[in-house]
């Protein structure tokens, strides 16, 4: 069975859809992207409380990351990884070397990255064939989890991957496993858990600190290597993980008029990076040539990481 609905109704529900038992039924979006009902474990995507494995892993990923990513973190991390001084390679070469990492807060996917990567970018380019700059930015929204690696610091989980919030003002309620949050040292110090904490009405995101993440990381390297990606390209790098906003509206009261513009895109993007998570591979060899060509249009041939 195939149901059309609109962005809105999409909006408002189709991820709460129930996967129906031996039924395989999808949601087509006004691009013609098809929304699986269940992800590949045959669970709800982005459920939270299903009882499984693998989610009491993720559970666990939440509890250490809720408790460690504080002001002080986030501010040392930024320091050190503004230096980029780690490795010097091209785009296409860390999509390989993403290759070798596993994302543990994930409870819908657990093939390799490279291909959500491409699941991805393949997805969006096929609904929006002339926005490459998008096409681009799908391929390279996840490589900041390179900080997992080795030659990166072998970054643990929890200062990597899962949804990001903002530190130095309360932590929301809509965030994942928000219960977690009592157990961070900046729960309780009076700076940082009022609604604006450190910061002021609509002083726009550029100026929040997010917790540190391959979001946030992306963007710095992406930015300081002089990308001509445009910037709803960037902040859809930079936000993709902050789910409580773009999904849960939290937080509305930091943003400018330039992040309420770039919203839309991430919010069109969202649902590419999601849903488009499956065990289907996409052949990389036939691929590659095209996205090489936008790197090369986008990116210099090596970057500093
Ligand atoms: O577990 C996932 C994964 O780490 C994604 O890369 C991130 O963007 C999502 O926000 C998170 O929920
Ligand atoms: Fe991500
Ligand atoms: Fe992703």
């Amino acid at each position: 069975m195939t149901i059309i609905v609109d962005q809105n109704q999409f909006e408002n529900g189709a991820e709460e859809q129930k996967p129906r038992n031996g039924e395989e039924s999808e949601l087509v979006l006004d691009g013609g992207f098809c929304i699986p009902h269940a992800n590949s474990f045959g669970h709800n995507f982005r459920d939270y409380e299903v009882e499984s494995e693998r989610q009491k892993g993720v559970e666990n990923f939440y509890r250490t990351n809720h408790n460690n990513q504080t002001v002080d973190f986030v501010k040392r991390m930024r320091e050190e990884y503004e230096k980029l001084d780690k490795v010097e390679m091209s785009i296409w070469e860390c999509c390989e070397l993403l290759n070798q990492v596993v994302d543990e807060s994930d409870p819908d996917l657990d093939e390799p990255q490279i291909e959500h990567l491409l699941q991805t970018a393949e997805a969006i380019r096929k609904d929006y064939p002339d926005q490459d700059w998008l096409h681009l930015t799908a391929l390279i929204h996840d490589l900041g989890k390179v900080l997992l690696h080795p030659s990166f610091g072998e970054l643990p989980q929890w200062a990597v991957v899962g949804d990001t919030f903002p530190v130095g003002c309360a932590f929301d309620k809509s965030v994942v496993h928000n219960k977690y949050f009592v157990e961070n040292p900046d729960y309780n110090n009076s700076i940082y858990n009022t609604e604006y904490g450190i910061y002021s009405e609509h002083c726009g995101l550029d100026n929040v600190m997010m917790s540190w993440g391959h979001d946030d990381y992306m963007y710095l390297v992406a930015k300081e290597n002089g990308t001509s990606l445009p910037s709803a390209g960037l902040f859809i790098i930079r936000y993709h993980s902050f789910y409580a906003l773009h999904r849960s509206e939290a937080y509305k009261h930091l943003m400018n008029e330039e992040d309420v513009d770039n919203l839309k895109w991430l919010q069109i993007f969202n649902k590419y990076d999601l849903y488009s998570k499956s065990n289907v591979r996409v052949n990389v060899g036939n691929v590659k040539p095209y996205y090489q060509s936008l790197i090369e249009k986008y990116f210099p041939a090596k970057l500093r990481w």
